[in-house]
C-alpha cells in the first residue's frame, strides 16, 4: 500500500469487477482492499438511466463502507464505486446474463447511437460523499448477421451493461465515441482521481520509477 505520508489511509475499491481494478492500477492507484457490495440493482419505476447509475454507485459505495465499519470502526479509508449503465434513449439495458439478452441489446445498438453513463462515487475517511457522473455516446456500425453470431458466441459480453465490452471484441463494432473511453469500460479514470485528488488522497503517490 502507498498511500503517502499517513500509513493508516487506504483506498477500498467497492467492486468485483476485474476491469474496475485494472482501471485503478492503470492509474496508479492500488487499492488495499475489494469490498464488493451487494445491492438490489433493481431500476425503479420510470427512473432514468442517468439518476439510477448514480443512485447504483452511492449506494454501493455506501454498503462498501458499512461493512467496511464493521470490521474496522476506526479504518481511515476512502470508498470508492462505481456503475455503468448503457441505454437507448430512456430505455436501460441488461446486465446480459443470458445469450438471448444480449442478442436483443446487440440489435438494438446495431447501427444507432446509444448513451453509456457510468457513475463514481466516492466516501471520504471523514465520511463526505461526492459523486460524478460521465456520459458517452457511441455509435455502432450495422451489426452483419455474422458480425452477431460470431460475437454472441465469444461469450464477451456475459455480465457487461448492454451486451457489450468495447475494450474487446466490440471495440471494432464502434464508429464514434464522444465522451470517456475508459468511463464505457467502467471507471472514468479523469473524474476518479479528480474526486480523490479533492479529497486529500495522494494519488500520484506511488508513480516514481525509484
Ligand atoms: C459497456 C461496457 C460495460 N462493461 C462492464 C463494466 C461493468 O463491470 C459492467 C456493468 O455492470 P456494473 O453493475 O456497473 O458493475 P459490476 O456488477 O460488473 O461490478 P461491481 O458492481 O462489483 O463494481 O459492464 C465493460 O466491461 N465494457 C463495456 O464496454
Amino acid at each position: 500500500m502507498t498511500a503517502g505520508t499517513s500509513p493508516a489511509l487506504r483506498l477500498v475499491l467497492a467492486s468485483a469487477s476485474p476491469r474496475r481494478l485494472a482501471l485503478l492500477e492503470q492509474a496508479g492507484l492500488q487499492p488495499a482492499a475489494l469490498l464488493p457490495a451487494d445491492i438490489d440493482e433493481t431500476p425503479q419505476k420510470a427512473e432514468k438511466p442517468r439518476d439510477y447509475a448514480r443512485r447504483m454507485a452511492r449506494e454501493k459505495a455506501r454498503e462498501a463502507e458499512r461493512l467496511l465499519r464493521e470490521t474496522d470502526a476506526q479504518a481511515n479509508a476512502y470508498v470508492l464505486a462505481a456503475d455503468t449503465v448503457v441505454s437507448v434513449g430512456r430505455r436501460i439495458l441488461p446486465k446480459a446474463e443470458l445469450v438471448e439478452e444480449a442478442d436483443a441489446c446487440l440489435r438494438l445498438l446495431s447501427g444507432r447511437t446509444h448513451r453509456v453513463y457510468t457513475a463514481v462515487c466516492l466516501i471520504s475517511p471523514r465520511g463526505g460523499e461526492r459523486d460524478r457522473i460521465v456520459e458517452t455516446r457511441v455509435r455502432f456500425k450495422n451489426l452483419a448477421r455474422e458480425d452477431l453470431a460470431a460475437y454472441l458466441a465469444s461469450g464477451e459480453w456475459r455480465g457487461k451493461a448492454g451486451g457489450y465490452a468495447i475494450q474487446g471484441l466490440a471495440g471494432s463494432f464502434v464508429v464514434k465515441l464522444v465522451g470517456s473511453y475508459t468511463a464505457v469500460v467502467g471507471l472514468p479514470l479523469y473524474e476518479a482521481v479528480n474526486l480523490l485528488a479533492g479529497e486529500g488522497y495522494p494519488v500520484r503517490a506511488s508513480w516514481s520509477a525509484a
